[in-house]
Formats: C-alpha cells, sequence, structure tokens
C-alpha cells in the first residue's frame, strides 16, 4: 500500500524531469502500480484510513511522485457539478484547450510540497484529454473547470512542470486576465 513514505517530496529532482512514455500494452506491474496510485487516493479520502496511516488526502497522483519517471496518473475525485472521476491513465495528452483560463480562489495543493504556497495558479478552464486507461482503452475526456484544474495539474508533474511555477512572482494572487474563478 502507498504511504507517505512512498511520495517524493518537493527537493527530489525526479520531480523536474520530463517522464518517459509507457510503452503498450502496460505490463502487469505497471497497471498494479497505476491501481496502488489509485487505491491511495481512496485512501487519502476516507478519514479513518487516512488517519490511521498518516495520508495528505489528494484527488490527484502522478507517477513522478512515487519515484517512477512514467507518464502515469491517477484522479479520484467528484467535481463541483457531482460528477464523478476515478481513473488511472497512460500517456494522458491534452489535445486542445480553450483560450480562457481558471483558477482555485483556494490556491493549490501538492503531495509533494510540505509547505503552503499562497497564491492563484491560471490554467485552462477546457481541456480535451486523451489517454489509454489501465483496461487498454482509448479514453477522449472532455473536461471543465475543477476537473481541468485537476488533470492539468497531474499532467503538469509528467512535464516536470509544478503548481508554483505557474503563480505570479509579482503579484500572487494577481487575476489572470481572460479567466474565471473555481470554488
Ligand atoms: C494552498 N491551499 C490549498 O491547497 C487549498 C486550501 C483549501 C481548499 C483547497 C481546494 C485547496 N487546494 C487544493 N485542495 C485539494 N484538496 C482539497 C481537500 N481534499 C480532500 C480532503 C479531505 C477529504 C477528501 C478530500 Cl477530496 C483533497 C484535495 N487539492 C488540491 N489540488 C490541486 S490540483 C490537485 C489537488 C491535489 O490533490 N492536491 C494534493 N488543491
Ligand atoms: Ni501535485
Amino acid at each position: 500500500m502507498i504511504t507517505m513514505k512512498d511520495i517524493v517530496r518537493e527537493d527530489n529532482p525526479i520531480l523536474y524531469k520530463v517522464a518517459k512514455e509507457v510503452d503498450l500494452p502496460a505490463s502487469k506491474k505497471e497497471k498494479e502500480t497505476l491501481k496502488e496510485m489509485l487505491t491511495y487516493l481512496k485512501n487519502s479520502q476516507d478519514d479513518a484510513i487516512a488517519s490511521k496511516y498518516g495520508l495528505r488526502p489528494g484527488v490527484g497522483l502522478a507517477a513522478p511522485q512515487i519515484g517512477l519517471s512514467k507518464r502515469m496518473i491517477a484522479v479520484h475525485f467528484q467535481d463541483l457539478d457531482g460528477r464523478q472521476y476515478s481513473y488511472g491513465l497512460i500517456n494522458p495528452k491534452i489535445v486542445s484547450h480553450s483560450v480562457e483560463k481558471a483558477f482555485l480562489t483556494t490556491g493549490e495543493g501538492c503531495l509533494s510540497v510540505d509547505r503552503d504556497i499562497p497564491g492563484y495558479v491560471p490554467r485552462y478552464s477546457k481541456i480535451t484529454v486523451k489517454a489509454t486507461d489501465i483496461e487498454g482503452n482509448e479514453l477522449k475526456l472532455r473536461l471543465k473547470d475543477y476537473a481541468a484544474i485537476v488533470f492539468q495539474h497531474e499532467i503538469d508533474h509528467l512535464n516536470g512542470v509544478m503548481f508554483f511555477d505557474h503563480i505570479n512572482k509579482q503579484d500572487p494572487f494577481a487575476i489572470p486576465e481572460n479567466s474565471h474563478p473555481i470554488g
């Protein structure tokens, strides 16, 4: 079972590398790892399990965060419209995006960052993602607002980008042009 000791922190260079594409079909081990990443998210959102094992809650996790420089992410959450997202994705790719942006009014957190970094994180408000799921099915997901933010945060991890790289250095709470707040 993945616990916080398996999660690398922001000083680890693996978080700043471009992760490698997974050769399809994914190996048994890669599928197993992806399932464990999804289980971590579910466990982290269960108060009893999270407190028992000291898990920080998250809705997304990328393979480099557990020391694997491979293009795999897991997401598990409900968006503000109550739509449920629970995926283990292989080689996710943003194939199109809006000009409009969005940002969480609360700022973003990351399981690999043990500190609060205040500021708005401007992201595309709508994205289309192509990926392969754990069963090997080709997926095309059209995402907006909170869901779009979570997926961009995790796909950024596959490209060595951290959420704080997007925060305006001069004014962390500057409202990005052509953007709307979420939450
Ligand atoms: C600095 N202020 C903040 O962080 C911040 C501060 C307040 C609110 C938000 C909304 C903030 N922001 C933020 N909160 C989250 N969670 C809210 C709580 N939740 C959760 C917690 C308990 C049970 C179940 C669940 Cl579901 C888990 C997820 N998650 C992310 N991110 C950024 S995108 C990837 C995602 C991630 O999984 N990070 C680990 N950001
Ligand atoms: Ni993160």
